[in-house]
C-alpha cells in the first residue's frame, strides 16, 4: 500500500452528476474508506454562512462566563449533555485538553424498570445554556444538514459493497441518535505536545467533523504513522466509526486518532457530528459481496481491549463510562456495583 501524506479528498457533489460518475464516487468513497478510514469531503452543499453561524454561535459559548457553562454541566444530566470543563474527560487513560458541550436529539426520558435496557438512560433532554437563545435553531439546521448528509453517505458506501443502497435506513429512521459535540482546545503546547484528545476511534457509524478554518492539530493513524489532517477550506472531515466497521466485517476502517493541543497563546475550535442509530438498533451485517468480503480485515480491538458491542446503545454507554466517570459517579452509581 502506497504510503500517504494528506488525507484524500473527494467531492460529493459527483454523487448527484449522474450515474457514472455516481459510481465513480461510491467506489473512491469504498477504497477511500477501505484504506484509510478518513477522508476530506468537498462540495457537500452545506452554505458557507451555516458554517459560520455555527462557529460564531460556539465562540459565544465558550466566550460565557464559567458559571453559566457550569449551570449546565454534564453531571447535571443523566444522558452526558451539556458542558464538559477543561480536564472533565479521559480518553487511552489520559486527561484531554478541551472543554465542549455535547448535545443530542431532545427527547422524553424513558422511564427505568425491568427489563428496559440501560443504554435508555442516554435518551433525554439537552441542557441549553442561558443567554444564548440562538444556538437551538442553529444547531438544529446543523444535525439535519449533517444527517443528510451522512445517510446519503451511508447509502453509497452499501450500494458500493454489493448491498441494497438502503441497507441502513432503518437503523436511521425513526429514533437516530446523532450527537453534536462543540469542542474548545485551548492552547496548552509549549512547544512540548500536550494531549487534546488522546488516541481513539469513534464508537458510532459515521462521523462528519468541521475544524475552524486553518486550524490543525488533527492526527490521524495509518501504517503505524500519524498523518496530520489540518483543515481544508470548504470541507468536512468525515471518518468510519466502529459500528460500522463491524457492519462491514472490518471491511471499513474505524481509525484511531487524536488531536494534539494547540500551541500557548491560540486555541481551536472543531465541531464533530456523530452519525448513530436508534439505541436498540443492532447495525445491519452487510450482504458485502465476495469480492470485498475476502479482503474483509475482521474487527479491531480498542485500545481498552474490550470488543465492539453489537447493539449500539451498548456501544455508546460504554464510551460514556470511560470518558466521563464523574457523570457516572453523580448520576449512575448503581451501574458501578457489579
Ligand atoms: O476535534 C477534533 O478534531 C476531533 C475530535 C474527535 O476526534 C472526537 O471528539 O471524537
Ligand atoms: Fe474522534
Amino acid at each position: 500500500m502506497p504510503s500517504l501524506d494528506s488525507l484524500p479528498v473527494l467531492d460529493f457533489s459527483r454523487l448527484s452528476a449522474g450515474p457514472e460518475e455516481a459510481t465513480q464516487f461510491r467506489n473512491d468513497l469504498r477504497d477511500a474508506m477501505h484504506e484509510v478510514g478518513f477522508l476530506y469531503l468537498a462540495g457537500h452543499g452545506v452554505p458557507q454562512e451555516l458554517t459560520d453561524a455555527m462557529l460564531s454561535v460556539s465562540r459565544r459559548f465558550f466566550d460565557l462566563p464559567e458559571d453559566v457553562k457550569l449551570a449546565v454541566e454534564n453531571i447535571h444530566s443523566p444522558q452526558f449533555r451539556g458542558y464538559t470543563r477543561m480536564g472533565g474527560e479521559l480518553t487511552d487513560g489520559g486527561v484531554d485538553w478541551r472543554e465542549q458541550i455535547d448535545i443530542g436529539v431532545d427527547r422524553d426520558i424513558v422511564a427505568p424498570g425491568p427489563g428496559v435496557a440501560d443504554y435508555w438512560r442516554l435518551e433525554g433532554p439537552n441542557l441549553w445554556p442561558e443567554g444564548l437563545p440562538e444556538m437551538r435553531a442553529v444547531v438544529s439546521e446543523w444535525t439535519e444538514r449533517l444527517s443528510a448528509i451522512s445517510l446519503e453517505l451511508l447509502r453509497a458506501l452499501a450500494l458500493s459493497l454489493g448491498a441494497p443502497g438502503d441497507t441502513f435506513d432503518a437503523a436511521f429512521a425513526a429514533q437516530a441518535f446523532p450527537v453534536l459535540k462543540i469542542v474548545r482546545y485551548p492552547g496548552e503546547s509549549d512547544p512540548e505536545p500536550k494531549q487534546g484528545v488522546g488516541s481513539h476511534r469513534d464508537g458510532g457509524v459515521l462521523t462528519l467533523l468541521l475544524v475552524e478554518p486553518e486550524k490543525g492539530g488533527l492526527q490521524v493513524e495509518y501504517q503505524g504513522k500519524w498523518i496530520d489532517a489540518p483543515q481544508v477550506p470548504g470541507t468536512f472531515v468525515v471518518n468510519i466509526g466502529e459500528m460500522l466497521e463491524l457492519a462491514t466485517n472490518g471491511y471499513l476502517k474505524a481509525t484511531l486518532h487524536r488531536v494534539i493541543s494547540p500551541l500557548r497563546g491560540t486555541d481551536r475550535i472543531s465541531l464533530p457530528f456523530f452519525f448513530n442509530p436508534a439505541l436498540d438498533s443492532t447495525m445491519p451485517q452487510l450482504a458485502v459481496s465476495p469480492e470485498f468480503q475476502s479482503k474483509a480485515r475482521g474487527l479491531s480491538v480498542d485500545p481498552g481491549n474490550s470488543p465492539i458491542l453489537q447493539t449500539y446503545g451498548d456501544n455508546a454507554l460504554r464510551y460514556r463510562i470511560r470518558a466521563h466517570p464523574n457523570v457516572v459517579a453523580a448520576q449512575h452509581a448503581d451501574l458501578l456495583v457489579d
